[in-house]
């Protein structure tokens, strides 16, 4: 299989105090066509930032991102979002509640012809299983509806990867397994890769190919989930797979 994306030694830092605060350093990793990939780790471990950075919204200060064997970022090379054809549905990227679904979901298409904008959109809404609800508008729909529309909003526009990132982080527990599994579905049925960021193991695990653990804005294994379990590659990702075990047990307890 081809590599889909590739992210090749990359540094990403914010200014501060003029100077740069270094958030992730050396991170590497590669994407095949039609895999889901997921970063998982602690809060502030830097996930967000790269998944920012292949979308295009942070530089790179070393290595290269690429996408298709085409090169996205550089430090002296930067592409800008909107030409990147990647898709993207982030925890703060909410549906326009003043647009019905279909809008909704049109809104990526708007260069296209009428003709192709009507059946790809009622494509989009039978995907998602919502066409019933083509004319109501957001907040008519439950939580978890309105993240498949927003997957829908997505996917329309036939980007070459989506990322995503805590996309189910405001559902309850058990809409949120079920939605990832879903979500899950859906990609593998159109041959869709993803990058997928999360701090919820069992979310991760429900979803992913492949399984990035961060910590410190480093990269500490990147590899399958059953190799993630079974043969972690050192003791600080056992540690965080048992810590994080425990800890989505409690969380899971407490929002029954
Ligand atoms: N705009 C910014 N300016 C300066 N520092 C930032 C900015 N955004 C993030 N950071 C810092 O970069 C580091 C990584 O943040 P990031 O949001 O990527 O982590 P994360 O793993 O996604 O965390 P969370 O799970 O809480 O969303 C943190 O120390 C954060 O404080």
């Amino acid at each position: 299989m081809n590599q889909l994306l590739v992210l090749d030694k990359i540094k990403l830092a914010y200014p501060h105090q003029k100077q740069l605060k270094v958030v992730v350093e050396n991170f590497s990793l590669s994407l095949q066509e039609g895999e889901i990939g997921c970063l998982l780790g602690p809060s502030g471990c830097g996930k967000t930032t790269v998944l920012r950075s292949i979308a295009g919204f942070e530089p790179v200060y070393a290595g290269e991102i690429k996408l298709a064997n085409i090169v996205l970022s550089a430090p002296d090379k930067m592409v800008e979002p909107e030409n990147r054809h990647i898709g993207m549905m982030f925890q703060d990227y909410a549906l326009f509640p003043h647009l019905t679904i279909e809008q909704n979901i049109a809104f990526g298409l708007k260069n296209k012809d009428k003709a192709y904008i009507k059946s790809r959109t009622a494509e989009m809404l039978s995907l998602i299983n919502l066409a019933d609800t083509r004319k109501r508008y957001p907040h008519e729909l439950s939580g978890g509806q309105q993240q498949r529309v927003a997957l829908a909003r997505a996917i329309a526009p036939s980007p070459k990867i989506l990322l995503l990132d805590e996309p189910f982080s405001n559902l309850d527990t058990d809409s949120r397994e079920r939605l990832a599994f879903e979500v899950r579905e859906i990609l593998k049925e159109n041959k869709l890769s993803a990058i997928l960021v999360t701090h919820n193991q069992a979310e991760a695990f429900a979803i992913a190919d492949k399984i990035g653990i961060m910590s410190h804005g480093k990269l500490l294994q990147w590899s399958t989930p059953n190799e993630i379990m079974h043969n972690p590659n050192s003791k600080e990702v056992s540690d965080f797979i048992r810590r994080d075990s425990l800890s989505t047990l409690r969380e899971q307890a407490f929002m029954r």
